[in-house]
């Protein structure tokens, strides 16, 4: 059973939905009949439409007055700002600009590495920078192709590729040209070359989440180092005519470790480091999208308050900006007329209850197991401190997916299941080592309370059994965990 990516269909879930449906055609025939009995009155159903028109319409006016926001779309996640509305991220953009320089000149950029936490504007600079390159080699009759996609959703090579070639082929118009499925992964990267050939003279890939993108199967190279290895080389082998140049995002800042030596000698890349921003940093970024908000609609303490509670959770720009939003929609939906802290504080609150809960209900069975045998660790550790080793965590979700009869990952896939949970803000991560010649393993640990998260997860009729054997996971838990810091 190992290997595969989904539990079991569940035949009594799926009994329910259908009487659920079932009874939905039950209630809609009711109405039917109701409205057919009332319609003997056409008159009133008329004045009936018309009431409910203006009674709609009078909520629209009482609700939809003047919003806090003049222009929203400048606190939205995936809005490209304008150069000048970036802070503190000098060095970094004149570390990409003189990397991707050469392009403009004829020649190959090298690749590059961009590290550092999450929202830090590793996305923002390479976006930035290559939007105006594109405009300048426009100008020349220089074809400049970016191919951008994230890794985080992708599981196989075969699917990297073939979201590689999906991008190309939307951002040229032309069709994808080879199917999903049922072809080789060699066919989709001919066929990306092909695309890139016909359309660009010299192109860069930007992998955002590299990390992520680990592939299947145990004790083979990741998909990442492959992925890194065809591209980074595909123009010396012909493959690509033009010029190609790959830059990779991670937020592992030991992702290099990890790669390949053949991979790592063909990519080679020239590192840009993005560090967190502190308060400061995060207050202009904040004060440069002002005017996302009309002029009178901000009270003067929201812009620092937003910004330290973002300078908490690690220097984040995107969570500040999350924050900064939720707070104006929170004052909107109360027809307030300015935003102000107490916004603040009810937006932020939410987010970290609704974050880690919502995002739970949502995974698959699989994550799910990964999280609640992670969760477990920390919950029931005896140990000081409750971050969990990746090795631990891994033979507890072995032993959940014994009791619960599921599918087993390997436990490449399970790291790599509650890694993504990191990009939520769920849970940490960082990388450790077991001292001379022990190998390295992740360590998690959770931000919230894992006992919320656990209980949460065995709502799911699915793995409610899991969750009477509280005592025995307990001594399992402790189990493993003296087994590993015996070893
Ligand atoms: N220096 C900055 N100035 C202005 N806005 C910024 C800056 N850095 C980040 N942002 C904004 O924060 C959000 C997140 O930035 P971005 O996506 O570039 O981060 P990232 O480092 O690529 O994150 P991840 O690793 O999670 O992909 C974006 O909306 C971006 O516009």
């Amino acid at each position: 059973m190992a290997g595969s990516d989904q539990g079991g269909t569940d035949q009594s879930t799926l009994r329910e939905e259908e009487t659920r449906s079932q009874a939905a055609e039950t209630e809609t025939d009711a109405a039917e009949v109701d409205a057919a009995g009332n319609s003997a009155s056409a008159r009133d159903e008329v004045d009936s439409a018309e009431n409910a028109q203006r009674s709609i319409r009078d909520m629209l006016d009482e609700e939809g007055g003047a919003s806090v926001f003049d222009n929203r779309d400048l606190v939205e996640p995936d809005t490209i700002i304008d150069e000048e509305r970036i802070v503190g991220r000098d060095d970094q953009l004149e570390s990409v600009v003189s990397f991707l320089k050469p392009t403009l000149q004829g020649n190959r950029p090298p690749n590059m590495l961009l590290y550092g936490p999450a929202g830090t504007g590793k996305s923002l600079i390479v976006g930035a920078v290559t939007e105006q390159i594109i405009e300048l080699c426009k100008s020349k009759g220089e074809r400049f192709g970016v191919v951008s996609i994230n890794c985080q959703p992708i599981n196989t090579l075969d699917q990297a590729v073939y979201e590689l070639v999906q991008t190309v082929a939307k951002n040229v118009g032309a069709e994808v040209g080879v199917p999903e499925t049922g072809v080789s992964t060699k066919r989709k990267y001919r066929r990306l070359y092909e695309l890139i050939n016909e359309n660009y003279d010299s192109v860069i890939f930007i992998l955002d989440e590299i990390d992520l993108l680990v592939g299947r199967r145990a004790n083979d190279e990741p998909a990442y180092s492959k992925l890194l290895y065809q591209l980074s080389r595909a123009s010396n082998t012909n493959e690509i005519e033009g010029r190609v140049s790959v830059a990779a995002l991670t937020n592992d800042p030991k992702f290099m470790e990890n790669i390949d030596g053949r991979a790592e000698s063909s990519f080679n890349p020239r590192d840009v480091y993005f560090p967190d921003y502190d308060a400061n940093q995060l207050r202009q970024i904040l004060k440069n999208r002002r005017d996302a908000f009309r002029p009178d609609a901000l009270e003067d303490d929201v812009i620092p308050l937003v910004a330290a509670f973002a300078a908490q959770s690690h220097g984040d720009a995107r969570k500040a900006i999350d924050l900064f939003r939720g707070a104006g929609d929170l004052a909107d939906e109360r027809g307030e007329e300015e935003v102000r802290e107490e916004h603040v504080r009810e937006s932020q609150e939410e987010i970290d209850k609704d974050r880690s809960l919502k995002l739970v209900e949502g995974l698959t069975t699989q994550k799910k197991i990964s999280l609640y045998a992670t969760a477990a660790v920390a919950r029931h550790s005896r140990r000081s401190g409750s971050s969990v080793p990746s090795p631990v965590g891994f033979k507890v979700y072995q032993w959940v997916t014994d009791e619960l009869d599921a599918d087993q990952m390997t436990r490449e896939t399970y790291v790599k299941y509650v890694k993504e949970l990191s990009t939520y803000g769920l849970i940490s991560t960082s990388r450790k080592s077991r001292g001379r010649g022990g190998g390295m393993y992740m360590e998690f640990t959770f931000t919230g309370d894992p006992t919320a998260i656990m209980d949460r997860i065995v709502e799911d009729t699915r793995l409610e059994t899991i969750g009477g054997q509280d005592e025995l996971l307990q001594s399992v838990v402790n189990a493993q965990l003296n087994e590993f810091h015996e070893k």
